[in-house]
């Protein structure tokens, strides 16, 4: 594929004429109408009237709601109604919207993504997970390998949608003057490795001993058992860390921990966890829940929670080795204890 390929001209090869891609293809196209038009109310801030105030309300996980949270929901599902699909879930809306049963798709989205920072004049995001509609089968209680497509986008310095198909990663900037996207990177690999980490450092007394086993060993850095110096991240908003994983490689992870309401973590499943796994394997990385693989997973509740691991695979490995043989860490300390022996 070209690079400066727009959006519509992608979606359009890949819809051909089967109807269920064109049915993603039409989804993924409105999706992106409708980011122009957040990026354009994002950039402008206060200037549009977002205050990033709290609106007195909650959505159905707790969290508080921010004008802009509200307006970007309002906004995406307007530009999603417009297609026919089966049911509509989303962050903001406790309930599912529902459409034509006999539609060929169901769409997951988080309309804002890292909206607890907006204030602070952060990246935020938009994320999206096409599923398959199967008349008669209640939607999205299927494991997360039978996504169609998902993607996200970010408003950062630029707007840029990340979107796989199932054949590889490509990312879209936004062309402001001609409000239509352009491929500026195409089947993205996620770096091997690079010696970065990205987790809520503050938590570390809340979790499990296999999330603290890996942090140890990247702190301890060229002393310790990785004999490397690790780099950590941290910006409190998974599209921004999505988008820093592709590019630069790394690993995030937001994994459950022991306050209440977190043993799965803090992300939702079906319009986070999911569409991120998926990008992140179709370029290359692993996703992983520490202990099982994400896209296996199914959800039992629109709003359910899981664990999330993601990035280049030698660390995910890692990862998952620590919490499935709980003698991983112990095998590679007297190594690491020798090695600042001899160093001394
Ligand atoms: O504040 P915490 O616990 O570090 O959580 C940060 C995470 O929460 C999120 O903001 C959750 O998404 P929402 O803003 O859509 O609720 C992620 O973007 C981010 O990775
Ligand atoms: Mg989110
Ligand atoms: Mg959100």
């Amino acid at each position: 594929m070209e690079q400066g390929l727009t959006l519509a001209q992608y979606t359009s090869e890949y819809a051909g004429t089967d109807p269920q891609r064109q049915a993603v293809a039409a989804a993924i196209d409105a999706i992106a109408e409708a980011s122009v038009e957040l990026s354009d109310l994002i950039g402008h801030g206060a200037l549009a009237g977002i205050t990033g105030q709290a609106q007195g309300s909650n959505n159905a996980d707790g969290d508080v709601q921010k004008d802009l949270d509200v307006r970007c929901d309002e906004i995406v599902t307007a530009a999603l109604q417009k297609l026919p699909f089966a049911a509509l879930a989303s962050e903001e809306s406790e309930t599912l919207v529902l459409g034509d049963p006999n539609a060929p798709i169901s769409v997951a989205f988080d309309p804002l993504d890292g909206s607890s920072n907006i204030d602070t004049n952060m990246t935020v995001g938009t994320i999206f997970s096409i599923i398959p509609n199967q008349p008669g089968v209640a939607p999205f209680t299927a494991p997360g390998t039978v996504q169609l497509a998902a993607g996200f986008v970010v408003y950062g310095p630029q707007t840029s949608l990340v979107v796989t198909v199932g054949d590889g990663v490509d990312i879209f900037t936004l062309d402001r003057e001609a409000r239509v996207y352009r491929c500026i990177r195409h089947k993205v690999q996620i770096p091997k490795d690079t010696p970065e980490f990205a987790i809520n450092a503050s938590n570390h007394r809340h979790w499990e001993q296999p999330v603290r086993d890996f942090v140890e060993e990247c702190i301890a850095g060229a002393d310790g058992p990785r004999s490397k110096d690790f780099n950590m991240r941290w910006i409190g908003s998974l599209v921004a860390e999505a988008y820093r994983i592709l590019t630069r490689g790394g690993v995030f992870l937001y994994p459950g921990d022991s306050r209440p309401g977190y043993a799965d973590g803090r992300l939702r499943l079906l319009y986070e966890v999911h569409p991120m796994a998926f990008i992140i394997e179709q370029a290359g990385g692993g996703a992983s829940t520490g202990r099982e693989r994400v896209l296996e997973l199914s959800a039992k509740n629109i709003h359910q929670r899981a664990p999330l691991i993601m990035g280049s695979t030698d660390k995910v490995d890692r990862i998952e080795l620590l919490h499935n043989d709980p003698d991983a860490a112990s095998r590679t300390a007297p190594l690491f204890a020798r090695r600042g022996l001899f160093r001394v």
